[in-house]
Parts: structure tokens; C-alpha cells; sequence
């Protein structure tokens, strides 16, 4: 009887709301019915909205219509989870969630893996069918030396169009650089010659091959442009049979140290960042905006190498190319560490430019031992990740190039000496440093907007704190006061649009 009374979950149903939340005493037999039948409906409630996760999930997440054999696996995964009680379920879930949280944290485990397994495959593939990986010294000539690093020899060149390689192979005892081929040869390059007498100049030669292709997938826009690398295979001109070069595309006629060197900077880059100049501003705000521009562009590119796991460890104005639109590119790989997989990382080597190096010198304690097989690191990098901050190495670097593009004094080789050594005295603390300093610096730029940018100086320019941390990261520098409401941004924009712009 108190059955027959008593609403049915499908009953409740239609008017879930009234029944489900109203207050209730479980002293007659009909209110300790609808209470069951209230505990029933709410499982109801609950089974649909799994189903409803699952299905919202398969459809709208993963478009899994698309893919048969994944909604075959989904659907057999429904089916076994039917069988689970609710409790298991959200077990279920909240492991599937926290197993995702590690797999996408920095440096992206499940991204690294699809990378390394899919992405670099599929692009040796098809560089191969277009011919990117037979390069060969016939395809390119070479031009005046550019530098010269530890590892390699920088060169500019042009690559030689395959008909004038074949007509430039019979007269190649004439010509001799790429000066003296005609017109025909268009696109310039940046060629880099390994040493290989050296002790380790292979390998270095070898890891910045790597991370150049494992950047040209993961942030392209951020490096300069890899073409690939070749082994010479004749002795002419700068080549030597056997001999293993790398080349980039041309980017710009000067790096950002080349800028700085002229005394009108940072106005010398002023048409070059915004397409113009900026007409009724004073002039402390226009260098300010151009600097505020260029830091935003190197730290944004910073997030990008830092989430893939790899840090540049050789962060200075010489390794930052201006190209002809405005876009600064990083280079110089022959330093650079992935600490996803360990990949050029040896414990208490220290490769770097004293002037541009963090106090710590490493970019992991000293303590951290060799990494494992590449699989076993990938798996832990998040943890490496976690307890060490890894990426605040070059974030310091790029502290003290904002330093030196704010600050004129310490432009100069031994301005920067000086910067460092005080620095060194009161402990890395920029704000001791600035009580204490004799070099009678101009703060104008970094205190304009109630001292925003020194704010973000200190932050960048600090000793590694509590548990390693204790400097700002790129993501976050990003979201700092100095960054936000940048007028920069707003007239860099405008620029794109800009008809006068070449
Ligand atoms: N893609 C590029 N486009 C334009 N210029 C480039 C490019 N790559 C390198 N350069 C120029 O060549 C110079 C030397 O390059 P890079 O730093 O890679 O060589 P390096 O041998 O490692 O030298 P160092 O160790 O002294 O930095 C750079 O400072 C830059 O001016």
C-alpha cells in the first residue's frame, strides 16, 4: 500500500526538483519509500550524468565519430563501466584526470611522445620526398665569416638554383663566393661549419642539429628557420670532404647586440619593430615601448622552447636575430638542454657566457645525476620539472638583457663587467644593487608607470629562492603589470596593418 502511494523514479522524473530536495523524516513507511526511491532516482541521476560525460566527451572532445576505432574502445569501456559501482566510477575518473594532469604538465610528456613518435617521422618522410635532407655543397655558396664559436664557424651564403649548380660545377675554380654569382642565386643563408678537431665539436654539432628540427615542430615562429644539414662530400672553397655543416635561412642583416651597439638605440629599431615612427610620443616613451616590445617577444618566446622541456642556456643580444618585419629570433642551440628526455644534459658542465649566467652556473643542482634511458627520463621530467624550475636559468639572462637595453651604461663590454661584479658583491639582490651601485645608472625607462619595469628587473634578476623558485618564469613574466596594458602590443598590431609597411 505505502508502495502504491509512494512516486516512482520515473515519476520523479517529471518533477525531480520539489521531491529530490525537500526535507525529509523517515517515520512512516511512506516517507522511508520515497526516501529509496529518492536514492534510486539520484543513481539514476548519477548514471546519466556519466553517460552524459562520456558521451559529451566522446563526441564534442574527440569528435570520435571520426575515428571508429576509438568510439569501439569507448564503447567497450562504457560497457565494462556499467559494471562499475559509482564509487569506482569516480575513481575511475578522478585517476583518468590526474593521469592526464601529469602526462600534459610541463614539459608535456604525452606531447613529447607525439612528437618524437609521430611528428619527427613524418617530417624526416617528407623532407626526404622533397629533398630537404640531400643537401650537398653543390647547392650553396659561401660567403663572408659571420663568427666564430667554441663548436663551429658561422658563415653567410646563398643557395646556388640546381641549374646554376650544374653549369656553377664546370667553372667553380673561378668563382668563388657568392658575391661573384649573378643574380640568380636568390635565397641566402646562414652556414654553420662543425669543428670537428675539437674535443666534443661533433656532438655539439649534433645536439644543435637536433633541437633545431625539434623546435622547427614545436615553435618555429620562435627560432630562425632550419634548412637542414649535410656532410660535404668534396674538398672547394671553405668545404672538406666529410666535413658536417648546418644551414639556416637568412633572418636579418644584425642581431640585437649589433643594435645595441649603435648609440641610437633603441630608436634605431623603432621602424623596424612598429613599421614607423611614432609620431607625437615623447621620446623616453618610444625607446620604452620599443625595449618593452622586444622583452615581450623574447620572452614569449621563451614560454615556447620552455614548455616543450628545453632551455636555451645561452640567452644574450648576440643570439637574438632582428629580422627585416620586426621578429626577434633565437639562436644558437649548441648550448641548449632538453630536460624532458636529458637530451645534452651532463651533470656540473658549464658551457655558458659568464656575463649572462645565473649565480647558480647549473641549470639543475649539482647534484642531479646522469639522466637515464630517454623513455625513464621522459617519465619523470615532470617532477624534475616540479622540484627544480629548470627554465629560470635563461629567465635571469633575459633580466640582464633588459638591464643593459634599459640602462645605456650597461651596454658596453665593461659596463656590463662592472654591472656583474657589483651584483655579485650584494648577492644578486637588484635592489641592493641600486643603493649600492657606483656606476650611476639611468633608471628612467624601468621607473616610467610607477617602476613597473624594474619591478619586473628584480623579479628576472634575483638568487633562486625556497625550492628553487624565487625568479619569475616566462609565463608568468607575461602576465606581469609590465607586460599588461602594454601600449607596445597595441601599436605593434596596428603596424601589421599598417599599408607602409614593407
Ligand atoms: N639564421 C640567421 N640569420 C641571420 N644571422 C644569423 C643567423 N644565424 C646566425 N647569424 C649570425 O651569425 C652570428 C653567429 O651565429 P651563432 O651564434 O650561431 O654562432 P656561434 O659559432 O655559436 O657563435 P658564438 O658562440 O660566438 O655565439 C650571430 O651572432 C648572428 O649575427
Amino acid at each position: 500500500m505505502a508502495s502504491l502511494l509512494c512516486p516512482t523514479p520515473s515519476a520523479l522524473q517529471h518533477n525531480p526538483r520539489s521531491f529530490c530536495f525537500s526535507p525529509l523524516k523517515l517515520t512512516s513507511p511512506t516517507n522511508l519509500c520515497i526516501f529509496t526511491n529518492r536514492f534510486k532516482y539520484n543513481r539514476l541521476r548519477c548514471n546519466v550524468f556519466f553517460e552524459n560525460v562520456q558521451e559529451d566527451f566522446l563526441e564534442n572532445a574527440l569528435h570520435l565519430d571520426q575515428f571508429p576505432v576509438l568510439r569501439y574502445g569507448f564503447w567497450q569501456f562504457q560497457r565494462v563501466s556499467g559494471e562499475l559501482s559509482e564509487m569506482q566510477k569516480w575513481g575511475f575518473l578522478v585517476f583518468a584526470g590526474l593521469t592526464w594532469i601529469y602526462l600534459t604538465s610541463r614539459p608535456g610528456i604525452l606531447l613529447g611522445a607525439i612528437d618524437t613518435y609521430l611528428l619527427a617521422p613524418l617530417q624526416l618522410g617528407l623532407d626526404s620526398l622533397s629533398g630537404k635532407r640531400n643537401l650537398n655543397t653543390s647547392d650553396f655558396v659561401i660567403g663572408q665569416k659571420l663568427g666564430e664559436g667554441n663548436f663551429g664557424i658561422v658563415y653567410s651564403g646563398a643557395i646556388v638554383p640546381k641549374n646554376v649548380a650544374a653549369e656553377n660545377k664546370v667553372q667553380n675554380r673561378r668563382r668563388r663566393n657568392a658575391t661573384e654569382l649573378d643574380e640568380r642565386v636568390k635565397e641566402k643563408v646562414i652556414l654553420k661549419k662543425v669543428k670537428t678537431g675539437i674535443q666534443g665539436g661533433k656532438e655539439c654539432g649534433d645536439f644543435e642539429e637536433w633541437f633545431n628540427y625539434r623546435l622547427s615542430r614545436a615553435a618555429p615562429e620562435s627560432c630562425a628557420e632550419f634548412l637542414g644539414s649535410f656532410v660535404a662530400n668534396e674538398t672547394s672553397s671553405q668545404f672538406t670532404k666529410g666535413g658536417k655543416w648546418l644551414v639556416w635561412k637568412f633572418e636579418g642583416d644584425r642581431n640585437l647586440a649589433d643594435y645595441m651597439k649603435d648609440r641610437n638605440f633603441p630608436l634605431n629599431l623603432e621602424s623596424v619593430m612598429f613599421g614607423r615612427v611614432l609620431q607625437g610620443v615623447d621620446s623616453v616613451k618610444r625607446d620604452a615601448l620599443i625595449i618593452k616590445q622586444i622583452m615581450r617577444q623574447i620572452i614569449t618566446s621563451l614560454k615556447k622552447i620552455h614548455n616543450t622541456g628545453i632551455v636555451h642556456r645561452d640567452i644574450k643580444p648576440a643570439n637574438l636575430v632582428v629580422t627585416k618585419r620586426g621578429q626577434i629570433k633565437l639562436i644558437d642551440f649548441g648550448a641548449a638542454t632538453d630536460l624532458r628526455i636529458g637530451k645534452n644534459y651532463v651533470p656540473k658542465l658549464s658551457l655558458l657566457d659568464p656575463d649572462y649566467c645565473p649565480p647558480e652556473l647549473y641549470v639543475l643542482p649539482e647534484e642531479t645525476p646522469s639522466p637515464p634511458p630517454e623513455p625513464i627520463a621522459a617519465f619523470l621530467s615532470p617532477i624534475l620539472w616540479q622540484l627544480n624550475s629548470p627554465d629560470l636559468f635563461d629567465m635571469y639572462s633575459a633580466g640582464i638583457v633588459l638591464m643593459q637595453m634599459a640602462i645605456p651604461t650597461l651596454r658596453s663590454t665593461s659596463g656590463l663587467k662592472n654591472f656583474n661584479s657589483e651584483l655579485k658583491t650584494v648577492g644578486h639582490d637588484l635592489n641592493k644593487w641600486r643603493e649600492y651601485t657606483r656606476l650611476r645608472p639611468d633608471f628612467t625607462i624601468l621607473d616610467l608607470d610607477l617602476g613597473r619595469g624594474w619591478d619586473l628587473a628584480t623579479k628576472l634578476i634575483s638568487q633562486r629562492g625556497f625550492l628553487r623558485r624565487g625568479r619569475i618564469s616566462a609565463a608568468a613574466a607575461l602576465t606581469h603589470p609590465y607586460f599588461l596594458l602594454g601600449g607596445d602590443q597595441a601599436v605593434a598590431v596596428l603596424s601589421k596593418f599598417s599599408l607602409n609597411r614593407k
